[in-house]
């Protein structure tokens, strides 16, 4: 059996640089070619196997772990900027229609003052659970610094955006967590922006949630306020939004 350890690891070694000459790839295919062109003796095929799957699940809890925020398990801000980035490069590119909010906790610093952080902690976490509630398949949520998420909705127009930002601020201002016997609540003040002609990078669109979401604190928390809405292109505009 101890022979067979150096062969284990060159062949091992092989397998990997097989899979990373081929750019990833199915591993039990590209072992049974090994196999088959006498690269690997076809009686380290099965443990080779096992090992290389092991290896794999482990890469994949690796990243998704990687992307996460270890608080609320929301995708962190580093994931969604690269997701936002593909889907803003796709919506102006087939005209399709996006936007995106930054979602911002109400007086937080109140709440750990008064309730202590952990009970803060366990605040965001039920906000992330209750706003994740609103979204469709395709959103995507995050945690975007302390006491903010952010949202990309693909596929939403500016009226559908503000629909889903007035959902998340009203159920988080019904949310009540226990904590000590106490009940500790919240509210939100939410930011719109929608993809339009102006925003020549995802950078600008988020500077438009932002400002928005400024203007929500301003208008005194507890609500949605929109940017300005361009057109989509040149001379087509969208319907005026009376919220
Ligand atoms: N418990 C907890 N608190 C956090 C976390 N991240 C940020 N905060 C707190 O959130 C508070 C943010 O305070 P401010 O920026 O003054 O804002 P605010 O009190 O929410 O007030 P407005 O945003 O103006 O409504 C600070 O007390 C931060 O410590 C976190 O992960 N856990």
């Amino acid at each position: 059996m101890l022979l067979l350890l150096p062969s284990v690891a060159a062949c091992e070694g092989l397998a990997l640089a097989l899979q990373a000459l081929l750019g990833g790839g199915d591993t039990s295919l590209l072992l049974m070619t090994a196999a088959a062109c006498g690269l690997v003796p076809p009686l380290l095929c099965w443990p080779l196997l096992q090992h290389l799957q092991r290896l794999e699940r482990q890469c994949l809890a690796l990243e998704v772990r990687a992307s996460r925020d270890e608080l609320t398990g929301a995708l962190n801000r580093e994931s969604f900027l690269q997701l936002a980035e593909r889907e803003f490069a796709r919506s102006r590119r087939y005209d399709a229609d996006c936007a995106l909010l930054l979602v911002d906790a109400d007086r937080f610093r109140n709440i750990n003052d008064r309730f202590g952080r952990h009970c803060g902690d366990a605040l965001l976490r039920e906000i992330v659970q209750a706003s994740a509630k609103q979204l469709r398949g395709p959103d995507v949520l995050a945690r975007f610094s302390g006491e903010a998420l952010s949202v990309l909705l693909p596929q939403t127009d500016p009226l559908g955006a503000l629909d889903v930002a007035e959902r998340i601020r009203e159920t988080v201002a019904e949310l009540q967590l226990t904590w000590k016997g106490a009940a500790v609540g919240t509210t939100v003040s939410v930011g719109v922006a929608s993809l339009g002609v102006g925003h020549a990078a995802l950078d600008a669109l988020l500077g438009d949630a932002d400002g928005a979401l400024h203007a929500a604190k301003e208008a005194g928390r507890n609500c949605v306020r929109a940017a300005p809405i361009q057109p989509r292109r040149s001379g087509e505009a969208y319907p005026v939004i009376s919220k």
